[in-house]
C-alpha cells in the first residue's frame, strides 16, 4: 500500500527533516532526482541528452527552483535550455545555476522543443493556473519536438493547475497534462485521485528521505498487487464447498434479467464455493451457470455469509420487500443500484441502523447525489468518507480512480481501471465480485478495495482486446484474479 498526503502534512515533515540537514539538502536531492529522469526520458525517446532542446517553465517558488537547478545539469550534460520565468520573483540562486551552466532566458516558447518541464507550481499552487502561465503551457505543448511528435512533459512534484490536497482539476484548460510528474518524498492526492491524476501520468517517485517523518495518516492509500495477493482469501485442503463461503445475490428483475446474470458472472470469479440466486431470473441464471442454485426470493433461499442487493432489481413492492430482508440477514451485505435508490428517501433507515454487520454501498455520482444530497463534488475522498461516517458503511464512490472510504476514516483510491469500463452493466460484474469477496470473510473495506482492483485490471485486459461490454469484463475476471494474487 502506498500512501497519499496532502501539501501539510508534506510540509511538516519536510520541515521535520530539513532541521537536520543542511539548508538547500531537500532541493538538490529533489533536483537531482528530477534531471535523472528528464535526462533518462530524453535518452529513451531521442537517444541522449546532448543537443535536445528542453523548456523549462519557472513560477515563482521552489517548484520552479527544483525546475531550474534540473535545467542546470541537463545545460550540463550539452542540453540547449531555455527557461520561462513566469513571476518578477522568482528562485534566484538555481536560476543563477541554470544561466551559469549555458540556459537562457526565454520570453516565450519558440522553435522545436523535446522536452518541456513544468516548475510552474508545486504543493504551494492553489486552483487554475492564472492566465499567463496557462497561455505558455498551451503554447508549449502546441510545439514539435525534433522527431516530429509532441514534446515530452514533465511535471515537477505535480502537475501545475491541479488541486494538490483534493485532485480537483478546476479548468482543464489551465492545468498541464504530464506524461510524467516527477514527485518528491511520497505521493499527494493529486497523483492518485480525480481528474488530476489523469493530468499526472505517469508518477515517478523520488526518495528525498522523508519517510520517516510523514508522522500523519495519509490522506488516501493506493494498493498494488501484494496487498490483493495477500488478502485473497485461499483454499484450504480442508475447505468444502460451504466452508469456502456463500454469497447471495437478490438482483435482477422481470424488466433487467441481465443485471442478474452479470452480477452471478461477478461473483462465480470470486473465491467462494458456493453462489445462490434470489429472483425472477432463476431461470436464465440456471441456463447460463449451471453451478449456481437458484430460488425466486431470498426468504426461499438458503444461508450465505454475504448478501448482494439491487442491480437490477427494480424498485417496486418486491424489490423493497427483497431490500428488507436482505437487510435483516445478520452477514454482510452490499447495495447497488436499485437498492441505494430505495434507500435515498430513507424509508430504510432503521433496518440499516439495526444492523451489526457490514454494510457496503456502491455509488456512481448521482446515485450518491440521491443518498447524500449532493454529488461528491471536487474532493470525492473528503465526500465519500463523510457518507461511510453518516452511514456507518463502507463507501464505493465508482468512477476514474474509484474511491473507497471506510466508517473508520481510512480511504483507498483505485489504480487500476480505465475508460472502457464506462459502459452498461460492468458495476453489476462489480457488486457480484465484491459479494463473493465479502462472503470469502474479507473485512468489507478490504473486500470493496479488491474487487476494484481486480475489476479494473478485467476492465483493461477486455479493452486491449476491443470495444468492450460487460459481458467481456466478466469474461477477463478469472485472468484479472490470476493476475493480481499471484
Ligand atoms: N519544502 C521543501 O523542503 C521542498 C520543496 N520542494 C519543492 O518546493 C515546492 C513547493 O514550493 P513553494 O512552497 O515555494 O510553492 P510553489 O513553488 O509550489 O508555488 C508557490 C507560488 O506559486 C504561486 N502560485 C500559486 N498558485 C498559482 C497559480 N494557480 N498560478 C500561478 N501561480 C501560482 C504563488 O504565488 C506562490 O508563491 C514543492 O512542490 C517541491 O517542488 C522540493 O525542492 C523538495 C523540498
Ligand atoms: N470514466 C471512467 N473511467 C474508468 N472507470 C469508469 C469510468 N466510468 C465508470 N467507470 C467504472 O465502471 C463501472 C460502472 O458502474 P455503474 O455506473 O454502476 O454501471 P452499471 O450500473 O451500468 O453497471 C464502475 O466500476 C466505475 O468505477
Ligand atoms: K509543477
Amino acid at each position: 500500500m502506498k500512501g497519499a498526503w496532502r501539501a501539510a502534512d508534506i510540509r511538516a515533515a519536510e520541515k521535520a527533516l530539513m532541521a537536520k540537514l543542511p539548508e538547500g539538502t531537500l532541493m538538490q536531492r529533489a533536483a537531482a532526482g528530477l534531471a535523472r529522469r528528464c535526462a533518462g526520458l530524453l535518452h529513451d525517446r531521442f537517444g541522449g541528452v546532448y543537443g535536445r532542446r528542453v523548456l523549462v517553465l519557472a513560477g515563482s517558488g521552489d517548484n520552479g527552483g527544483d525546475a531550474m537547478y534540473a535545467g542546470a545539469a541537463l545545460a550540463r550534460r550539452g542540453a540547449d535550455v531555455r527557461v520561462i520565468r513566469l513571476s518578477d520573483r522568482i528562485h534566484g540562486a538555481s536560476y543563477k545555476a541554470l544561466v551559469a551552466a549555458g540556459g537562457r532566458p526565454a520570453p516565450a516558447p519558440h522553435g522545436h522543443l523535446d522536452l518541456v518541464v513544468d516548475g510552474i507550481v508545486g504543493i504551494g499552487g492553489r486552483g487554475a493556473l492564472r492566465e499567463r502561465a496557462a497561455a505558455v503551457v498551451a503554447e508549449a505543448v502546441r510545439a514539435r519536438a525534433e522527431d516530429g511528435g509532441a514534446p515530452v512533459v514533465v511535471a515537477v512534484d505535480v502537475p501545475s493547475g491541479v488541486e494538490v490536497d483534493t485532485g480537483d482539476v478546476p479548468d482543464p484548460a489551465a492545468a498541464v497534462r504530464a506524461d510524467v510528474t516527477v514527485t518528491f518524498g511520497a505521493l499527494k492526492p493529486a497523483h492518485v485521485v480525480g481528474a488530476a491524476a489523469v493530468h499526472s501520468g505517469l508518477v515517478d517517485l523520488v526518495d528525498i528521505g522523508l519517510a520517516g517523518y510523514l508522522v500523519t495518516r495519509p490522506a488516501v492509500e493506493v494498493p498494488d498487487h501484494s496487498d490483493i495477493a495477500g488478502w485473497w482469501p485461499s483454499h484450504a485442503s480442508t475447505d468444502d464447498k460451504y466452508t469456502r463461503g456463500v454469497v447471495g445475490l437478490a438482483t435482477g428483475s422481470d424488466g433487467y434479467p441481465g443485471a442478474a446474470l452479470l452480477s452471478v458472472a461477478g461473483a462465480l470469479a470470486g473465491p467462494t464455493g458456493y453462489v445462490r440466486y434470489a429472483g425472477t431470473a432463476q431461470e436464465s441464471v440456471r441456463e447460463r451457470f449451471p453451478s449456481v442454485v437458484t430460488t425466486d426470493s431470498v426468504g426461499a433461499a438458503g444461508r450465505a455469509q454475504a448478501w448482494v442487493c439491487g442491480c437490477g432489481l427494480g424498485t417496486d413492492e418486491r424489490a423493497v420487500g427483497e431490500l428488507r430482508a436482505v437487510l435483516a440477514t445478520p452477514v454482510p451485505v452490499i447495495l447497488d443500484a436499485d437498492a441505494l435508490t430505495l434507500i435515498a428517501d430513507g424509508s430504510m433507515a432503521q433496518p440499516l441502523r439495526e444492523r451489526r454487520a457490514a454494510t457496503v454501498i456502491t455509488p456512481h455520482d448521482r446515485e450518491f447525489a440521491r443518498i447524500a444530497g449532493a454529488e461528491p463534488g471536487a474532493d470525492r475522498v473528503e465526500a465519500a468518507l463523510r457518507l461511510a461516517a453518516q452511514m456507518n458503511a463502507v463507501v464505493l464512490l465508482k468512477g476514474d480512480r474509484t474511491v473507497v472510504a471506510a466508517p473508520d476514516g481510512s480511504a483507498f483510491a483505485n489504480p487500476t481501471g480505465s475508460a472502457a469500463l464506462a459502459t452498461a452493466g460492468t458495476g453489476d460484474v462489480l457488486a457480484g465480485l465484491l459479494g463473493s469477496l465479502l462472503a470469502g470473510g474479507l473485512p468489507a473495506p478490504r473486500a470493496a478495495v479488491a474487487a476494484a482492483y481486480v475489476h479494473g485490471l478485467a476492465g483493461r485486459l477486455a479493452a486491449e482486446k476491443g470495444p468492450t461490454t460487460a459481458v467481456d469484463v466478466a469474461a477477463e475476471l478469472r485472468e484479472a484474479v490470476t493476475l493480481a494474487t499471484r
